[in-house]
């Protein structure tokens, strides 16, 4: 079977700094694929390269939706979107002036042919999709929970609905897959339960999710399979119990001489 996205012996250099090295692994359509690894391991580049953030120093990353296969490094964020690519940020990045709806409004945006500053304008010829541009915001607003605080300002939400907030925005996009940096980070028991339930709803969707998380509870518990960097190499794939188990990956987190401890 196709991946839905193919990381192909990717590399990323900062200067002297080699944040991937040489990484490849696939995602398959349907999972949640979690990435994890120690501080500066290179998750977050990871997925600014997949984002269009970054482009890789070598390697390739090829997405595939329906029957066509592309090559994908180096185009940028706004491609990465259209091609059904969308991703939540580590820290929270939201328009924290405007309301919770038309923070989602300006993503639901790229699947439109208006363009939003001119539609806050509402001349006639937009008037219709503009209508149904709020109408697919509040369904993601829904969706993740938050339709009750629409016309409240974003930065007036607590921190965990901050962070579905960004993941409504991020969906409304219409993802094939959609990259999770750290979603739990800052939440307390009861919102993380809520999110793994999301997280759920979205896979229901027919999305596919790539999972940055430190909790490694969550983590484990939710991820089928899960790929560890350290160092920006790949140093282990594979499901939850041999991740566990792997010396490399226990030697990674808790130092040398942890494994055989
Ligand atoms: N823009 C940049 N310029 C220079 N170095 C960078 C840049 N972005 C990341 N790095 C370096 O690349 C390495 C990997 O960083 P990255 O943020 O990808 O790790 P991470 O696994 O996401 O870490 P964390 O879990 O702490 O967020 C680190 O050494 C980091 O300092």
């Amino acid at each position: 079977m196709t991946p839905l996205l193919k990381i192909d012996s990717i590399t990323k250099r900062f200067g002297g700094i080699m944040a991937l090295a040489d990484v490849s692994f696939n995602v398959i359509e349907g999972e949640i694929l979690g990435l994890i690894g120690p501080n500066g391991a290179g998750k977050t580049t990871m997925f600014n390269c997949i984002a269009g953030v970054y482009k890789p120093t070598s390697g390739d990353i090829v997405f595939t939706k329906g029957d066509t296969s592309r090559r994908i490094n180096g185009f940028k964020p706004e491609k990465m979107t259209e091609m059904g690519i969308s991703r939540t940020f580590q820290n929270i990045r939201l328009f924290n002036a405007l309301t919770v709806l038309d923070n989602v409004r300006i993503a639901r945006h790229c699947r439109t042919k208006s363009n939003f500053f001119r539609s806050v304008l509402r001349t006639r010829f937009q008037k219709d999709e503009e209508r149904a541009i709020v109408e697919d915001s509040m369904y993601w607003l829904d969706f993740v929970g938050l339709g009750h605080h629409a016309l409240a300002d974003a930065n007036s939400l607590s921190y965990g609905d901050q962070r579905r907030l960004e993941i409504a925005r991020s969906l409304a996009t219409e993802p094939k897959l959609l990259l999770l940096d750290e979603p739990a980070a800052g939440m307390n028991p009861k919102e993380t339960r809520m999110l793994v339930d999301l997280i759920y709803a979205i896979l229901d969707k027919g999305v596919s999710v790539m999972l940055i998380e430190h909790d490694m509870k969550l983590v484990m518990s939710i991820c089928k399979r899960l790929v560890v960097l350290d160092h920006g190499t790949l140093i282990a794939e594979g499901g939850p119990k041999d991740i566990r188990e792997n010396p490399q990956v226990i030697e990674a987190y808790l130092g040398r001489g942890a494994a055989h401890a």
